[in-house]
């Protein structure tokens, strides 16, 4: 039954390049609160509700929801690459029970995660197998994209279904918000890169080299004002934000898929704070306990940080 609940934006530039120690600092002390908030909460089970950029999950076969059973993460951009300690038979049951309540979704036993899980469990626990931790996959960077009221059903199922538990569970949102990151589509990549968005191959350690370089120079140029790609969109940001904290989480069911690719194809992350939200709301009224908030367009990055715990409305 005890819930709690962290999001956080995530960018491989964090790690990878070096910014003013004023942004530094502003964005170390975010994720500090949030370490502690999840530190003090010491959950017995982690779950991760996080999207992918074609580093797990190919266009070969594409879920729009996968729940891992054992996973490990792939190291993109120097992140942890490692296991993670999925506590197979919670995650099982889970699934269960997710389909029982009418959201269809797919497993995995071969999980493959990227900087999207990685960071998190970083700042939150300094490790991958800290905690267990059991993954969820929640596609935004495969079109075609169903609608955010059926990552919302996920989420509240999965609430749900830890709300008649005993564990502590903390539950992790990671991605967005508003953000247009240099991530491939099937459509507009060249025929090689839009071959291995099909069969999955990994990268050359070429390709590797210059989606690192690539990703470095986009957040230089949106910084300095010379990109061509999708601006950051505060006010949007804001909006979203002020929706999931207050718990109007129905009021997005209304948010389509086009206008949220308006801000951005990394927007669409937002998904991943839904399902989390979600699952908190499911087990009852919540309140925000943290929130951050920064347009980086150096880490091209809506960057946010939100904990949540249940309180409010009845308590
Ligand atoms: O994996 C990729 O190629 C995209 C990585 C990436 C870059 C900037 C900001 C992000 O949030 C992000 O995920
Ligand atoms: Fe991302």
């Amino acid at each position: 039954m005890p819930l709690a609940l962290c999001c956080m934006s995530h960018s491989p530039l964090l790690d990878i390049t070096e910014q003013s120690p004023e942004l530094e600092a502003d964005v170390r002390a975010a994720l500090s609160a949030a370490r502690a908030f999840a530190e003090d909460f010491a959950p017995d089970v982690v779950v991760v509700f996080a999207p992918d950029h074609f580093n797990g999950f190919f266009y070969r076969l594409m879920p729009p929801f996968c729940v891992g059973m054992a996973a490990t993460t792939v190291g993109d951009y120097g992140s942890l690459a490692g296991t993670l300690h999925v506590p197979t038979g919670l995650a099982q049951a889970c699934a269960q029970a997710v389909l029982a309540d009418g959201v269809d979704l797919s497993i995995s036993h071969r999980m493959k995660l990227d900087h999207s899980s990685a960071q998190p469990l970083r700042e939150l626990f300094g490790a991958l197998d800290a905690r267990p931790v059991i993954p969820v996959f929640i596609n935004a960077a495969a079109a075609p994209l169903g609608p955010l009221a059926r990552t919302r059903q996920l989420g509240a199922a999965i609430g749900r279904f830890f709300g008649r538990r005993d564990e502590r569970v903390l539950l992790v949102g990671s991605g967005g918000l508003s953000h247009d990151p240099p991530v491939p589509t099937l459509d507009s990549a060249p025929a090689a890169m839009a071959e291995r968005l099909v069969s999955g191959r990994p990268l050359t350690i070429e390709e590797a080299a210059r989606k690192h370089t690539g990703a470095i120079a986009e957040g230089l140029r949106l910084a300095d004002g010379s990109s061509e790609r999708r601006p950051l969109s505060p006010a949007w940001d804001t909006e979203f934000l002020s929706l999931v904290t207050s718990g109007a989480l129905t009021e997005l069911d209304g948010w389509s898929n086009d206008e949220i690719g308006q801000h951005g194809s990394g927007a669409h992350e937002i998904r991943a704070w839904i399902a989390a939200y979600s699952a908190l709301d499911a087990a009852g009224p919540y309140e925000a306990t943290y929130r951050y908030y920064r347009p980086i367009p150096e880490y091209i990055a809506g960057f946010a940080v939100t904990t949540a715990r249940p309180g409010g409305a009845d308590n």
